[in-house]
């Protein structure tokens, strides 16, 4: 598993601050990848430095003395102080997991749902955000209120404080009569913001007042009326680096972030799959199985649509299984960068003996994963096998095995 558990940085909302400005807004990224601690420069200006080197990737030893701008930190690691102990439990609501990462998040969201916390939701899209907000308010004391979504990216701005907050009876041209918004009606239970990170600077400062004050005011109306809302919200940005720009207001960051929770892309957690995959034909009222060779397939694409992606290709395949067996081939051709053009779909040969086409098929997954990979990551091998979660070693077999050890990668 491979994520920033931790940063450090100038910026207030790092996890660790340090007052010093030569210190980046965002210095450097503590990631734990088992039960090592490592350290990656977060593109500092002033760099990162063990002793005379500058570095980018470090493995943090226990007393490592690191300098950034002028200060000097030191890092003692408590191997069993981490991260929570993932649950016992494989569910939480609708969601289901069985990899440590999916279950250390329900163990999470097992302590935070009952409090009354803001939660910030990280996560790319499609990976079960808003299944975790409908979770959380699911388990919590506001259960049996309602649960109401705000999609940040499709509120009108000219329409969206009357909207959020509602508006009195002739409060513009249109507003015949007295309506109540989001707010109001999510009385007694929790408001959803998703794509939080994509509401205009002019109602981040109203949304700002609203949670300070826990008050809203009708468009037109002037008493104030006291709001009762847990609000969880959902991004699938970095937010910091939003606030870094000047395009989100750091107060209002700390207001929703009171506790943030992370959830994993698919492709990290491949133990995942014959759960998801279970659990998604049941929701589809399909009764058709998947077998090993499918399963493995699937967990060697990359998902940029997460668990939404997986559920329509699960979709298409049960219409193309035979005797309700999801194969191999039904799942071919998907995910990934396979599911682009159609001559890309034809260029996977699908001919010949299963263990020929399968070899063909995975090296043509290897090849464009690692060619992607190595891309993203600058040629850097070591940020490359920290991101595929791959042992350094391993990972320059494969590159070699696949021609691409030391290729420029920029015109790939
Ligand atoms: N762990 C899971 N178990 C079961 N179903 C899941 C899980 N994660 C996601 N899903 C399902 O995948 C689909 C996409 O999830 P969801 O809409 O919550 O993603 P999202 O992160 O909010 O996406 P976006 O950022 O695009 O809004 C939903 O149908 C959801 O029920």
């Amino acid at each position: 598993m491979v994520r920033a558990n931790a940063t450090v940085g100038r910026h207030p909302t790092n996890d660790f601050v340090v007052d010093d400005p030569r210190v980046s807004g965002v210095h450097l990224e503590l990631t734990r990848v088992g039960s090592r601690v490592l350290v990656h420069d977060a593109g500092s200006t002033n760099g990162t430095w063990l002793g005379p080197h500058r570095v980018r990737d470090v493995e943090l030893v226990k007393g490592a003395e690191l300098t950034i701008g002028d200060s000097l930190i030191r890092f003692d690691v408590d191997r069993d102080a981490v991260s929570p102990a993932p649950a016992a439990r494989e569910s939480f609501g609708e969601l289901v997991g069985r990899s440590a990462v999916m279950r250390e998040l329900f163990s999470t969201l097992e302590r935070i749902s009952a409090k009354e916390l803001g939660v910030l939701i990280q996560g790319e899209t499609g990976t079960g955000k808003e299944e975790v907000a409908r979770a959380i308010h699911a388990q919590s004391n506001r259960a049996a209120g309602p649960f109401i979504v705000i999609d940040a990216t499709a509120l009108p701005e000219a329409l969206a404080e009357s909207l959020l907050f509602g508006h009195e009876k002739g409060a513009f041209t249109g507003a015949h009569e007295r309506r109540i918004g989001f707010f109001e009606a999510a009385r007694g239970g929790t408001v959803f913001i998703d794509e939080v990170g994509e509401l205009p600077s002019t109602l981040q400062a109203k949304f700002l007042r609203v949670l300070e004050r826990r008050e809203i005011t009708r468009v037109g109306g002037h008493t104030p009326l006291p709001i009762d809302v847990r609000v969880v919200s959902a991004t699938n940005r970095d937010l910091r680096t939003a606030i870094e720009r000047g395009k989100f207001r750091e107060d209002l960051y700390f207001r929703l972030a009171q506790v943030r929770v992370f959830v994993p892309p698919l492709r990290q957690r491949a133990e995942d799959l014959g759960l998801l995959c279970a659990k998604l034909l049941a929701r589809a009222n399909s009764s058709a199985m998947i077998d090993v060779d499918a399963l493995e397939r699937l967990s060697t694409m990359s998902w940029p649509g997460n668990v939404r992606e997986l559920n329509n290709v699960l979709l298409r395949a049960s219409a193309l299984a035979q005797d309700g067996v999801i194969r191999s081939q039904d799942v071919a051709g998907e995910g990934d960068g396979f599911r682009g053009t159609e001559g890309e779909r034809n260029a996977l040969d699908l001919s010949g003996r299963f263990s020929e086409a399968k070899e063909r098929a995975i090296e043509r997954f290897e090849r464009a994963y690692l060619a992607l990979l190595m891309k993203r990551c600058q040629g850097n091998l070591s940020a490359a096998s920290r991101e595929a979660d791959v042992a350094r070693h391993h990972l320059r077999d494969l590159l070699k095995k696949r021609g691409l050890y030391g290729v420029s990668l920029d015109d790939e």
